[in-house]
């Protein structure tokens, strides 16, 4: 009998550092560990080091040969000549590059000439417009390196490399900085230093299944990805499935073989972890709307979830759920909107049912982006941590218009990480098949003319609120 080898997937995701330890054949998670992040959208990245050493605690790592790191994507991590963070890192869900944004889409002629020159039309979350927002910051003057999360929690893991000329990432984060390119499959240094004002130094782009150091007990340490690139992976994504993940953010992504350059700039033309192509959507706001709003009607998320489940409808009640800003539609200043408050909508159920029907047209809109560039979309894998709430799953196949499949509930990101790991491992051309068992949502009585008629209210406000949302909150009266 052959001996089992254990491999680790790690998602340092925005709220949380999360670590699964896994049979490389097999996939069967056999550990996990978890430790929390800073509520906050500038983060130090000792913090992420931190959560790390917490959830890797208590022998977790034991007997693991390869480790593989998944992150947040877009976080601009800044490091002087000798690798130390000058600057908080600026997170994907950090709006303040709005200005930063407008000037540099303009600087290059406008979102054409970006979905040309990079796959993807930046909004505030991408790394380069961040680069821009920094550059006159006192603590910029120290910058020689600028890398991503999953780019600088490698590095801090691998005991084997001397400096800033060591640090690696792979095509698929790198594809969401706005400095690389998915049809030179290369960076573009150039737009680095239109963005900063002189050029910085950039992670080496390891290959898929690379070893790219050991940790100092001896393990190898693959590539790594972004988060949407890991869960990918760790969903085993084929053409005509989709993904939306209910996370922090909310994103609807299926993986492709040519590259997408979509000009609207609501299709993200990232790259993917195994050489292809991920293109994505992505809503700034997602789990979190529930908690918030769970919060606001004085329950917790279970009683909230029933509540969404007990209720008919929303009887008129929409809930615009742009809570933190929003950048799918792309408007980094606005806020929240409840429209149709009544006597009779004003109670918990008809607000839980608002919110999760709220969510999930945001992200039907997202999904409608994809099929707009050609994209299939047979049926959606639903993940993610609101894609627990069974009021999300009952609705979530009327209002995205599509077959629904659940994974069983787990840690994709993570997962994908891991399995990337083995792949590394094994030296082998592709990755070994993991098998991933699919539930259904239990039907939810939505019809489809209930979906469209929700849908087109929800369309109806934005449209009619959008100018009123794209102002500064001080300044709209
Ligand atoms: N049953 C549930 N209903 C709604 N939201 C949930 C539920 N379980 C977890 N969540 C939410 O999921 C979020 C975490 O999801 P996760 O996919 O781990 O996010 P991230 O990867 O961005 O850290 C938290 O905001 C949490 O409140
Ligand atoms: O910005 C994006 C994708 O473009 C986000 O999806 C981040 O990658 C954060 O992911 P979560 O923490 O929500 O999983």
């Amino acid at each position: 009998m052959s001996q089992q080898r254990l491999v680790a997937g790690v998602d340092c995701s925005t709220q949380a550092t999360k670590v699964v330890v896994c049979d490389a054949a097999t996939g069967e998670v056999l550990r996990e560990g978890r430790a929390p992040h800073p509520d906050a959208t500038q983060v130090d990245p000792a913090e992420w080091f931190r959560a790390w050493e917490i959830a890797s605690a208590d022998g977790l790592l034991e007997g693991v040969e390869a480790i593989s790191v998944g992150g947040q994507q877009h976080g601009m991590v800044l490091l002087d000549g000798a690798g130390d963070v000058v600057h908080p890192a600026v997170l994907w869900n950090d709006t303040s590059s709005a200005d930063a944004t407008l000037e540099l889409i303009s600087e290059l002629g406008g979102p054409e000439a970006w979905a040309k020159a990079t796959g993807s039309v930046p909004v505030p979350s991408f790394t380069i417009t961040k680069l821009r927002w920094v550059r006159d910051a006192p603590a910029a003057a120290r910058a020689e390196a600028v890398a991503l999360p999953h780019d600088w929690l490698t590095h801090k893991l691998a005991a084997d490399r001397d400096g800033i000329q060591d640090i690696t990432t792979d095509r698929g984060d790198a594809s969401g900085t706005g400095w690389w390119s998915p049809f030179s499959n290369d960076y573009s240094p150039e737009l680095v230093e239109r963005a900063f004002g002189r050029p910085l130094a950039l992670p080496r782009v390891a290959g898929p299944a690379e070893i790219v150091g050991h940790t100092a007990s001896g393990a190898a340490l693959a590539a790594g990805t972004g988060d949407n690139m890991a869960a990918a992976l760790g969903l085993d994504l084929q053409p005509g499935d989709v993904a939306v993940s209910l996370g922090t953010s909310g994103t609807a992504f299926a993986t492709t073989s040519t590259p997408t350059a979509d000009p609207t700039g609501l299709v993200a033309g990232f790259a993917d972890a195994t050489g292809g192509y991920l293109p994505l959507v992505c809503t700034l706001n997602a789990a979190r709307v529930l908690s918030a709003t769970a919060q606001l009607v004085g329950l917790d998320l279970t009683a909230f979830d029933e509540a969404a489940l007990a209720s008919s409808g929303s009887d008129g009640l929409v809930l615009l759920p742009y809570l933190d800003g929003e950048r799918t539609p792309d408007l980094p200043h606005s806020t929240g909107l409840i429209y149709g408050l009544t006597r009779a909508t004003a109670n918990p159920s008809t607000m839980a049912r608002a919110a999760v029907e709220g969510l999930l047209c945001g992200l039907a809109d997202a999904v409608d982006a994809l099929r707009a560039q050609g994209i299939p979309v047979n049926r959606i894998l639903l993940l993610g941590g609101a894609a627990r709430s069974r009021a999300v799953q009952a609705l979530a196949p009327a209002l995205l218009g599509a077959a629904v499949v659940l994974p069983e509930p787990g840690e994709y990101v993570a997962l994908g990480a891991a399995r990337q790991a083995a792949w590394a491992l094994s030296g082998d051309p592709t990755p070994t098949t993991w098998p991933i068992a699919l539930g259904t949502p239990e039907p939810a009585g939505l019809t489809d003319t209930d979906a469209a008629e929700v849908r087109e209210l929800y369309a109806t406000v934005l449209t009619n609120t959008r100018p009123l949302l794209a102002q500064p909150l001080r300044k709209r009266l």
